[in-house]
């Protein structure tokens, strides 16, 4: 098999592929950091293609500063943008097939139902509308293309809001969460598993698919459930997103329906507090 080569793979979604490579002993994946690969630089994206040739190409290189993204969009724009479009045309010119990932962001948060698909993406805040942009550049240069919009991703590597959570909850005696803002968390392992499930496929369904774990939760309730989980004892606040303010917008409801992925692929995806419960026994061990 060709290999697949892991773009981002020092980020959070990028451990974990790998921990998941580790474990499973799965072959001929190389992973580069920003380091040894810059998605904005096309020269030495040419040199890589041209010596490994990938089956695959999965994207985990993005700019994810939600809120510092508001006031540096040119930077946010040329990553989620112009690094995913660089991907893409590499992708094209030597036949790899790209797993490109997404988010729940994309959405506007005005719609109260699981969103399909199908449904309207209307970003409210510069990363989102990076992301959006940058879906519809990989859309336009490659037939063969997996985007996947996920949300919420945390796990024990990197930065994400469980850990943040955990850090704060040990420090403080309070806590006060914003309870009016509704999503799914993904466990990033799910993930990391799931585009091992495309990958083994070999499925030609290219498009756009939602993958996020089961259930519906708020941040507030997904603080609680983090707490309870790990006994961390701290008093949590529900509160209105008016309440804590940010410099970027971020969409009430996000919920994503996965009818298609499932059917698609024919899987079961983990309902979210199950997942927490793994994560945060992998954290704890
Ligand atoms: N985190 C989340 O909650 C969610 C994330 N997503 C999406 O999932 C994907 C993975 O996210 P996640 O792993 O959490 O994000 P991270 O921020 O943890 O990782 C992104 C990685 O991209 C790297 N990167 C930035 N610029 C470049 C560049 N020019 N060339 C190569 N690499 C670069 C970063 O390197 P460095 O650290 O050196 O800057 C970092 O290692 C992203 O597409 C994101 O939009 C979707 C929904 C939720
Ligand atoms: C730390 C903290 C956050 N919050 C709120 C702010 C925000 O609305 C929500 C989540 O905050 P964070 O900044 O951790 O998460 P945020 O960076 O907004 O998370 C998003 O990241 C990008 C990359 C995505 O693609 C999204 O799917 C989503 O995961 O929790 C509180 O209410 N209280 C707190 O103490």
């Amino acid at each position: 098999m060709n290999s697949i080569i892991v773009f981002g793979a020092s980020g959070q979604l990028g451990r974990c592929i790998k921990n998941v490579v580790e474990l499973n002993n799965i072959d001929n994946v190389i992973f580069l950091p920003e380091a040894e690969a810059d998605i904005l630089d096309t020269e030495s994206l040419e040199k890589i293609f041209s010596k490994h040739k990938p089956a695959y190409v999965v994207n985990c290189a993005a700019y994810t500063a939600v809120d510092k993204a508001e006031d540096d969009a040119g930077t946010a724009h040329k990553i989620n943008v112009t690094g995913a479009e660089n991907l893409a045309i590499k992708c094209k010119a030597h036949g790899s097939v790209m797993i490109h990932i997404s988010t729940d962001f994309v959405f506007g948060g005005d719609v109260a139902h699981p969103l399909t698909e199908a449904d309207e993406a209307k970003p409210i805040g510069v990363y989102g509308q990076t992301k959006l942009d940058g879906e519809l550049a990989v859309a336009e240069v490659l037939n063969e293309h997996f985007i996947i919009r996920t949300g919420w991703l945390y796990s024990e590597y990197a930065n994400n809001f469980a850990k943040t959570m955990l850090k704060l909850g040990a420090e403080r005696d309070e806590l006060n969460i914003i309870a009016d803002q509704v999503g799914t968390p993904t466990y990033a392992i799910d993930l990391a598993k799931f585009i091992f499930t495309i990958v083994n496929s070999s499925s030609q369904a290219y498009g756009t698919y939602h993958y996020s774990n089961e259930g519906v939760t708020s941040w507030f309730d997904f603080a609680r459930a983090i707490f309870d989980i790990s006994g961390v004892k701290v008093k949590a606040n529900p509160i209105r997103t008016d309440q804590y303010p940010t410099r970027a917008k971020r969409p009430s409801y996000s919920v994503m329906d996965k009818s298609k992925v499932k059917q698609t692929f024919n899987i079961e995806i983990p309902y979210w507090r199950d997942s927490l419960v793994t994560c945060i026994g992998r954290i704890q061990q």
